[in-house]
């Protein structure tokens, strides 16, 4: 029962990462924030789409979906042994929403009812590089714009600096950025039965 979250930028690769990782790891239970969950849904068919009329709401609306999340889905999974893998987790939202002028006090204390995750990995790329990566996926979502996601790296750097998660070069191939990612998540199931 190991919880390890993967951040980064959009186009950074998260989901491509954690796709392989999936076949480099045994019993893996892979999810994602927004969830699946009506509250999820709501941000993705009206927030993302449609826009709020403060960041604020934004950052309430992922706050709620993150706590149905933990507690219907991760929380479960973890008891029942799975390394838990989930693209994006707190850190999106002191991040983003951060980035969009919510002050991060008040994000922190929004997503105070769920616990800290074991490992965060900061999959990080040059947010130009980004934007090229998603545009091949269609039109712009909120979020992808230049000037914003420059910000949103910035933050991400900061706090992993705060926090000391591994940052992870992740311009070069996906193959290469799993595996350093699957070696971490090793080195910690390791150091975690060495102790117990
Ligand atoms: N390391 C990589 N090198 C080149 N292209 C990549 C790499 N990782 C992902 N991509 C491509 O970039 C796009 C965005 O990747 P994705 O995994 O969806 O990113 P994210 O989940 O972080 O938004 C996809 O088209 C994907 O195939
Ligand atoms: C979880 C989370 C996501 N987001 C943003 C980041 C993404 O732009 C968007 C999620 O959309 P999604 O399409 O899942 O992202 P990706 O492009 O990484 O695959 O929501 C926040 O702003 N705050 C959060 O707390």
């Amino acid at each position: 029962m190991t919880f390890v979250v993967i951040e980064g930028i959009d186009g950074s690769g998260k989901s491509t990462v954690i796709s392989l990782l999936s076949r480099l790891l045994p019993r893996v239970y892979v999810t994602r924030e927004p969830s699946s969950s009506p509250i999820g849904r709501l941000i993705k068919e009206w927030a993302l789409r449609e826009g709020t009329a403060d960041p604020r709401v934004d950052a309430l609306l992922f706050a709620a979906d993150r706590i149905e999340h933990y507690k219907r889905e991760i929380e479960p999974r973890l008891r029942e042994g799975y390394i838990v893998i989930c693209e994006r987790y707190v850190e999106s939202s002191i991040a983003y929403q951060g980035a969009a002028g919510v002050p991060i006090e008040y994000i922190k204390f929004i997503n105070s009812a769920v616990p800290k995750p074991d490992i965060t990995v900061i999959l990080d790329v040059d947010p130009e590089v980004a934007i090229a990566r998603v545009k091949q996926r269609g039109a712009a979502e909120k979020y992808e714009q230049l000037s914003f996601l420059k910000r949103v790296r910035g933050i991400y750097l900061s706090r992993a600096a705060e926090e000391g998660y591994p940052v992870l070069d992740a311009s070069r191939p996906a193959e290469e950025v799993a595996k350093e990612v699957a070696r971490l998540i090793e080195k910690r199931l390791g150091s975690r039965e060495s102790t117990s």
